[in-house]
């Protein structure tokens, strides 16, 4: 089998280039993007230096102490975009993929993990099985964005952390409307034909926290990320240097391949589920998920195995607004080609996927 490699594209071609520069970027992203779901981006215009500090930021919040990050609980009542820290076992990456799946019930996949102390080892009850994710997050969106408040700590439990995190929201928006219009160019779309519908800052900005995993814990009912498909229009992640994260080979179905952590500015992006509404299944989105980095047994120390070290990443989950159709563009639609979503808006499609995540 051929090496399975996910195309890097180099965006300083559409950002500072002619108009065929712009057009081979708008080609090569829409190509990858179609084959794989996934391309990895480079020279994008975030710094490496931002990236290390977000992830830098993001290592602060989740080592305060649980009681400080409880303050900005965000209840998982499936009812509201996510705001503020979501704990360990709150979402089910599996449930959202299984509702998918016409036919497939989900009454054996519930999370239920408990973290019973500090030490970021997760403590995992098992007599109930099931399919557990490790991770622990953290949500926010535009700061116009008054319907769904983002949820902040003080500034003396954090400081330079909300401005920061502001800051780092608007540059990824820089970035995905970038990507936006790229893909509209490819596609020969009108102008404006995804970006109008992404102005309002629905956008959500994650951080991601796996934390550490005895190794006597490991059981295959474990993961950080159970098979998914995200949410929004198209998704920018960057990752630490652990790995883990898997994406589907389209060629072989049901087989997932590594996407080993790059160079420090790497933008991972892949396509979501509502891309694959407005393009009527055309461009379908990029299932994936991560799994924990292989066994470490054979590195004792004096009889100990080390744990699974901890992990995090930062997506950005580029999505349309609250009013915005999600339903397929006219140009996707053809007698031969109807329809195959009814028409929804923005926040009722995300409202009722996510109230099966929870
Ligand atoms: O951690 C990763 O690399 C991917 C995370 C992810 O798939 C998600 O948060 O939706
Ligand atoms: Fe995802």
């Amino acid at each position: 089998m051929t090496e399975f490699e996910v195309p890097i594209v180099d965006a300083s071609l559409f950002l500072d280039g002619d108009s065929l520069k712009r057009q081979i970027f708008a080609n090569q992203l829409r190509d990858s993007l179609i084959q794989h779901g996934f391309v990895r981006v480079i020279n994008h215009g975030i710094s490496d230096d931002m990236i290390e500090e977000i992830f830098d930021w993001s290592k602060r919040f989740f080592h305060l102490p649980v009681d400080i990050k409880s303050e900005i609980l965000h209840f998982a009542d499936g009812s509201n975009p996510q705001r503020g820290w979501s704990s360990v076992g709150s979402e089910s990456t599996a449930k959202l993929f299984h509702a998918l799946k016409p036919g497939t019930s989900d009454k054996d996949i519930k999370p239920d993990i408990k973290v019973t102390n500090q030490s970021r080892i997760c403590m995992i009850s098992l007599y109930k099985t099931n399919r557990f994710q490790i991770k622990e997050h953290f949500d926010m969106s535009g700061t116009v964005d008054s319907k769904y408040p983002n949820k902040w700590l003080a500034e003396s439990s954090i400081s330079g952390f909300r401005s920061f995190m502001e800051d780092f929201y608007e540059r990824c928006n820089s970035v995905s409307m970038l990507l936006l219009e790229a893909m509209e160019i490819s596609l020969n779309l009108p102008a404006g034909s995804f970006t109008a519908k992404c102005q309002q800052k629905a956008h959500e900005l994650r951080l991601n926290h796996y934390p550490a995993v005895k190794q006597e814990r490991i059981s295959p009912e474990i993961n950080r990320v159970w098979p998914h498909t995200d949410l929004g229009a198209i998704t920018c992640l960057f990752q630490d240097t652990v790995g883990g994260l898997e994406i589907e080979d389209r060629t072989h179905r049901g087989t997932f391949r590594p996407i080993p952590p790059g160079p420090r500015g790497e933008m991972i992006v892949n396509i979501s589920e509502t891309m694959q509404r407005w393009s009527n299944g055309m461009i379908p989105a990029g299932v994936h998920q991560v799994t924990l980095p292989p066994s470490l047994e054979n590195k004792s120390v004096n009889g100990n195995i080390p744990n699974i070290p901890e992990r995090y990443s930062i997506p950005y989950f580029v999505k349309a607004d609250y009013n915005a159709s999600v339903g397929p563009l006219p140009q996707f639609q053809q007698s031969s080609a109807p329809s195959a979503y009814p028409d929804m808006t923005g926040l009722e499609f995300h409202r009722r996927r996510l109230a099966q995540a929870y």
